[in-house]
């Protein structure tokens, strides 16, 4: 479903990611690890389409995005939970749905859920606080709505920057329970993560980068082994 071919991106003369290539199939979770500075923010900027890479390519369905802009890819299916969420912070939590909702909807691809009272179920803070301004909601809150919005557009791949960050254990508790919930649904889905133990209780594989590189891959079901390998953790996880 995503698939990214030697991608090679930086910021001005600053190079940053270095031939970077993997890939994300649907119905699969794959968690993408490393420590501060590693390039993840970068890789998913360039996969949103707000960083052009100098060199590479991004294909989504069969085709190459990489010259997109970031609505276009919206359009066709990838979603993304920023780090900074990109929410407009005067608006409602409603008004800050409705594009979303109005974009899945005319996309004609199926709801991930049976119907939005279910995704509210699960997020229910957001039913709670629907007629709230963003800027008045905790950065949890705020997390929870930038998924809803991610979630309502119908998404066939669903990318996630730093979900738990800064965030207290309870809501990362609530994200882990709604992407095992989101398994099956036909989504991709690509969890970049300075926390690995948690991208180990809910990613069936992935990637540990640092310095911009992928520097070992973590085949499905090896969560555990990379964690009791205390030399890469040592390395590349900070201990
Ligand atoms: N806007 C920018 N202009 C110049 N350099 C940048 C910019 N954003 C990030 N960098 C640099 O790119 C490198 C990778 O940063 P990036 O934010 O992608 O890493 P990260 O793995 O997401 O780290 P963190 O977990 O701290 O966010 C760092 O050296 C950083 O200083």
């Amino acid at each position: 479903m995503l698939e990214i071919e030697a991608v090679h991106a930086g910021y001005g003369a600053l190079p940053v990611l270095e031939a970077i290539g993997f890939h994300v199939e649907e119905d699969e979770v794959v968690g993408l690890v490393g420590p501060n500075g590693a390039g993840k923010t970068t890789l998913v900027r360039a996969l949103a389409g707000l960083l052009r890479p100098s060199a590479g390519a991004i294909r989504f369905a069969g085709h190459d995005v990489t010259a997109e802009p970031g609505h276009r890819r919206a359009g066709e299916g990838m979603a993304f939970v920023l780090d900074n969420r990109a929410l407009f912070s005067e608006l409602t939590v409603r008004q800050n749905l409705a594009l979303a909702e109005r974009m899945g909807r005319r996309s004609g691809r199926l709801k991930c859920f049976s119907d939005d009272a279910e995704l509210f179920d699960l997020l229910p803070v957001v039913r709670e606080r629907i007629d709230t301004p963003v800027q008045l909601l905790s950065g949890g809150q705020q997390q929870m709505v930038a998924i809803a919005r991610a979630l309502l557009l119908r998404p066939r791949l669903l990318v996630m920057d730093e979900p738990s960050a800064g965030l207290a254990p309870l809501i990362v508790k609530h994200i882990l329970e709604l992407l095992h919930r989101l398994k099956g649904r036909g989504i991709g889905i690509l969890v970049v993560e300075q926390n690995v133990r948690l991208i180990a209780e809910v990613a069936d594989r992935g990637y540990v980068m640092s310095l911009g590189r992928l520097v070992h891959e973590v085949p499905r079901g090896a969560w555990r082994s990379l964690l009791e390998d205390e030399r890469l953790v040592h390395a590349y996880l900070g201990g």
